[in-house]
């Protein structure tokens, strides 16, 4: 039996186990995605913002336009509560939401870190709560530098921590569960489920989780008591991409366990009815006997030990006579179950206070149980039930009984012996469970079509659909891996509008944007399933053209060219005609590395620009 029950409980770790696994793995993924597209769109407003626009002399002529960029995008972004750019000085300059122009934020640790030269890349603050909203944030902040490397502008996308904790309630760790966000740099919680005051930025020490993810283990499980609770949970932690942070999350061994606990009770309650039994027949025995003195002391030691059980139990224990079906003994705790005493159930048949549906399976119960022991099966002889049960003041109860059937010296059953224990409590948490388990199946498939589309979303530029350049860049590394290892050529070809700030100034942005999808549908309509064309930068376009050598190449090129050439896009009574020049170069005639590759494009592009534009250049050093 302890082996059986120590097997279960092992089972038991397992699942939560898996179950853990698989919540932290599901954070990661849509964390991670999350924090991949916010990155995608601050860097793409670092590169289209106009020098002029980051001045608050001129600020004024480009706040229309900007501010409706930083609406669009925030409007992608629900996670998001606002998208932000401030000067050179910290100071506020536009916001995609609010007017708060002139507002300081040069205390804020992201402005600090890149007016102290934190390099170009992606810079996460600690949690704060904004000045303007006074809501919890974390702010993302890429910077934008002039052409000496000096500060120009952040820009900086505000992550709602309120709403992210959505996401964190709608997953599935039971009640004493725990889900949290931290820095994987000193474990500072960014945010947990359940929520706790003052936990925010607190670096945790000495803690076995936060060792392994500074000794670079990215995904695991592992027990732990909590310092922040001290409930005791076993975690799943995943390492959110290559951004610094980490989530964990938590099932408490006193939720997963509940089950097994159960079972366990179930086992202790088999061994009691065993002694109540042998001490029932120990009764009858002596009293049959009508022996001595010796052995009614013996009789009456045994009865008080068997009443003082019965007597001090919360569960109800009772017996049935068999001819009668009435109860000849309940406990006193029958009162607090059910309202009535003893003396009113004694005597009693013994469904006077089941629901009629109860009634008829326990008789049912009692009509196989009698026959199997008549069959001589004595493995029929305990059972464990569900009915319910009504009380004195007519309310309802759900109840777990266990019985036993008690045989005389013939081999006959003649008394029911049983425990009744009240379950309404555990079975409303079942349904609670249920119903959660099934909601959480719900998000589970929705969360997996989000994933899907969000890897999508990723790599593409929302504006045009083309890949953007994260995507380039690590495609560009494996294909020039692979020309090198497979010998084969490979060219590239760098593009851009000309004169495309006349088309925003003439037209304006929205008229600019179109321009920007109807060429990329274009370079679309025309390429093999191979090439990868992406959105570079601003009006900047790379194609990448895998086993295509240069002469190739340069015939594909100027057939774009020619193509948008004869574009034309109606704007009113207007019909908007446009050209673009390009710089092709190609492996391994103009280098061996993807920069050197990327360079010699540009370079041929600025070649193209140079010589009057509206043509197709290639560089040579
Ligand atoms: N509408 C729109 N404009 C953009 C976007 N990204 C960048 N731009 C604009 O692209 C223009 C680029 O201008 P410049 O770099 O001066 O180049 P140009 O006017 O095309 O001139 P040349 O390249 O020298 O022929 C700027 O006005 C940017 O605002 C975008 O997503 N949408």
């Amino acid at each position: 039996m302890a082996f059986l029950l120590q097997e279960g409980r092992r089972q038991v770790e397992r699942n939560a186990e898996a179950e853990v696994v698989a919540v932290s793995a599901l954070l990661e993924t849509r964390l991670s995605g999350a924090i991949q597209r916010i990155q995608a769109a601050l860097e793409h407003l670092a590169v289209g913002l106009p020098a002029d626009a980051c001045s608050h002399a001129t600020a004024a002529n480009f706040r229309g336009s900007v501010v409706r960029e930083l609406g669009f995008h925030a409007r992608q972004f629900p996670e998001v509560d606002s998208f932000r750019i401030l000067d050179a000085q910290g100071v506020l300059l536009y916001a995609s939401k609010g007017r708060a122009e002139g507002v300081d934020f040069s205390d804020r640790s992201y402005f600090k870190a890149f007016a102290h030269g934190a390099g170009n890349g992606l810079f996460f603050s600690e949690v704060q709560t904004d000045r303007l909203t006074n809501r919890p944030v974390l702010n993302v902040a890429v910077p934008v530098r002039d052409e000496a490397g000096g500060l120009r502008a952040l820009i900086v996308a505000q992550l709602d921590l309120a709403y992210l904790s959505s996401w964190f309630e709608s997953v599935g760790v039971g009640v004493n569960g725990a889900v949290s966000l931290r820095r994987t740099e000193d474990g500072g919680v960014v945010l947990r489920r359940p929520f706790v005051s003052a936990a925010a930025n607190k670096p945790v020490l000495h803690n076995a989780l936060q060792e392994q993810i500074e000794a670079g283990v990215r995904s695991g499980t592992i027990r732990l008591w909590a310092a922040v609770d001290g409930v005791e949970r076993i975690y799943g932690f995943r390492r959110l991409g290559d951004y610094p942070f980490y989530v964990t999350a938590g099932r408490a061994s006193v939720d997963y366990l509940a089950d097994w606990r159960h079972t366990a009770w179930l086992a202790a309650v088999a061994g009691l009815l065993l002694f109540l039994a042998l001490s029932l027949v120990l009764i009858r025995v002596l009293r049959a006997g009508g022996r001595e003195a010796a052995t009614a002391g013996r009789l009456r030691e045994s009865e008080a030990r068997y009443r003082m059980l019965a007597d001090n139990s919360h569960d109800v224990i009772w017996t049935i006579d068999i001819p009668t079906r009435c109860y000849t003994y309940v406990s006193p705790s029958v009162g607090e179950m059910t309202g009535y005493t003893p003396e009113e159930v004694v005597g009693q048949p013994f469904d006077a206070r089941l629901t009629p549906d109860s009634a008829t399976r326990l008789a049912r119960e009692i009509d196989l149980g009698l026959r199997r022991i008549a069959s001589g099966d004595r493995a029929g002889s305990v059972l464990v039930s569900e009915f319910e049960q009504i009380c004195k003041d007519g309310t309802q109860i759900s109840t777990e009984v266990v019985s036993s059937y008690l045989l005389d010296a013939d081999g006959v059953a003649r008394t029911i012996l049983g425990i009744t224990r009240n379950i309404s409590e555990r079975k409303a948490a079942e349904r609670a469970l249920k119903e959660s388990n099934r909601q959480l199946h719900a998000r589970i498939e929705e969360i997996g079509r989000l994933q899907v589309a969000l890897q999508e979303l990723a790599v593409r530029d929302s504006l045009t659909g083309l890949y953007n350049r994260r995507y380039l860049d690590e495609t560009l590394d494996r294909e020039v891996s692979r020309a090198r290892r497979e010998g084969n050529p490979l060219s590239l070809v760098m593009l851009d509008i000309d004169y495309f700030k006349r088309v925003n100034d003439t037209y304006g942005h929205q008229v600019g944007d179109e321009v920007l999808r109807t060429l990329a549908a274009t370079l679309s309509a025309d390429i093999r399933a191979e090439d990868v064309a992406c959105r570079y930068g601003g009006e900047e376009f790379l194609i990448l053209l895998p086993n295509m050598p240069l002469d190739v190449a340069m015939l594909r090129a100027e057939a774009w060219r020619a193509a948008v050439e004869r574009l034309s896009i109606a704007h009113g009574n207007f019909q908007l005609t446009f050209t673009i020049s390009l710089g092709v170069s190609a492996y391994p005639d103009h280098g061996k590395t993807p920069d050197d590759l990327t360079r010699c494009a540009d370079q041929a592009l600025y070649q193209a620009k140079h010589e009057g534009r509206n043509r197709v250049s290639i560089h040579c050093d």
